[in-house]
């Protein structure tokens, strides 16, 4: 990261409008959109959606489901393990102690979130694992639609069906208490995602910030029906360093919780990322060795991998 780091000026990201459109492949609309998405990621690797598919009452009912999910004991919170690394609990960590977050694994799968639902509700939570599955089902709508988008942009259309089965979702839930203190404190480091695409939602406390390639970090302002649209490591690879993922990270101030959502696709166990040869020519070489998401995640959090401004460089960069 540069000098500049702290700079903060009042710039924002893109927005682009996914409401009230119905928006079809090889219709004028959604070329009009596909053309706003690939510019947005190119300049900024991230961009603003407004999305209206997910009802008022969903979108509220969401925050008391993290809410109540969040007030259970940490003996019960930390049953959510899980193989693959931060899938599970995690929080408690001394370097940020106002975050903790709860990886639900096949989010948009209604037998999966049942499932997790019942290692913290041995009873049962039926509103919880409906909300749940409800927004991660039509948020994942907006996933599909935007990767299909930058698939086309890049001239894959071939590989479109194939890329979207190889991918599952991942709901990653998350808290930040408020420091309560004068300063700004950590919530979240400065990070790239792994992933391919990552969609953001949040409560009215803002905090999330992201950095643009001159590193100036902007600071991200959400509105009640915006998501923000981010590319991850995987996508990156895919494409070649056609687009990039951008650093971000949350800092807060106040004394209010912040409670944020991410839904995260993620290439499948087992599952190749590899760069087309479409986008490989004597101007853009291969940029990075063919890749296991999962064995990368396991690089990422080795001590080399937290070590590298690049983890994804490092371990398949050629
Ligand atoms: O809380 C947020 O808005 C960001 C979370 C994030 O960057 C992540 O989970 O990867
Ligand atoms: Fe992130």
């Amino acid at each position: 990261m540069g000098s500049d780091q702290n700079t903060l000026l009042p710039l924002h990201l893109p927005v682009i409008d996914f409401s009230n459109k119905n928006l079809k492949p090889g219709e004028q609309e959604w070329d009009l959109s596909r053309a706003h998405v690939k510019k947005a990621l190119q300049d900024y690797g991230c961009f603003e959606a407004s999305f209206d598919k997910i009802p008022i009452e969903l979108r509220k009912s969401i925050f008391q489901s993290l809410e109540e999910l969040f007030d259970l004991p940490l003996q019960t919170k930390l049953r959510n393990v899980s193989k693959k690394p931060f899938h599970g609990y995690v929080g408690q960590y001394p370097m940020v102690p106002l975050y903790e977050s709860i990886g639900i694994d096949g989010s948009n799968v209604p037998a999966k979130v049942d499932t997790f639902t019942k290692t913290l509700w041995p009873q049962g939570n039926k509103t919880f694992s409906k909300t749940i599955q409800s927004f991660s089902e039509k948020l994942s709508e907006l996933d599909v639609t935007i990767r299909r988008m930058i698939m086309e942009s890049f001239g894959l259309v071939s590989y479109i069906d194939e890329h979207l089965l190889s991918t599952n979702y991942l709901l990653r839930v998350m808290k930040y208490r408020g420091p309560e203190t004068e300063e700004t404190e950590l919530g979240l480091n400065a990070h790239t995602d792994k992933n391919i695409v990552t969609i953001l939602y949040q409560n009215h406390v803002e905090g999330l910030e992201v950095q643009t390639k001159d590193k100036i970090w902007i600071k991200v302002k959400p509105s009640q029906d915006s998501f923000i649209v981010m590319i991850g490591d995987s996508l990156q690879a895919l494409l070649n360093g056609r687009l990039h993922s951008p650093y971000h990270r949350v800092m807060m101030t106040g004394t209010e919780t912040r409670y944020s959502l991410g839904l995260f696709s993620i290439p499948k166990a087992g599952h190749v990322v590899t760069s087309p040869d479409e986008l490989v020519d004597e101007t853009h070489p291969r940029m990075f060795k063919p890749f296991d998401h999962v064995e990368f995640l396991q690089f990422y959090y080795t001590e080399a991998g937290q070590r590298s401004q690049s983890a994804l460089k490092t371990y398949c960069g050629m």
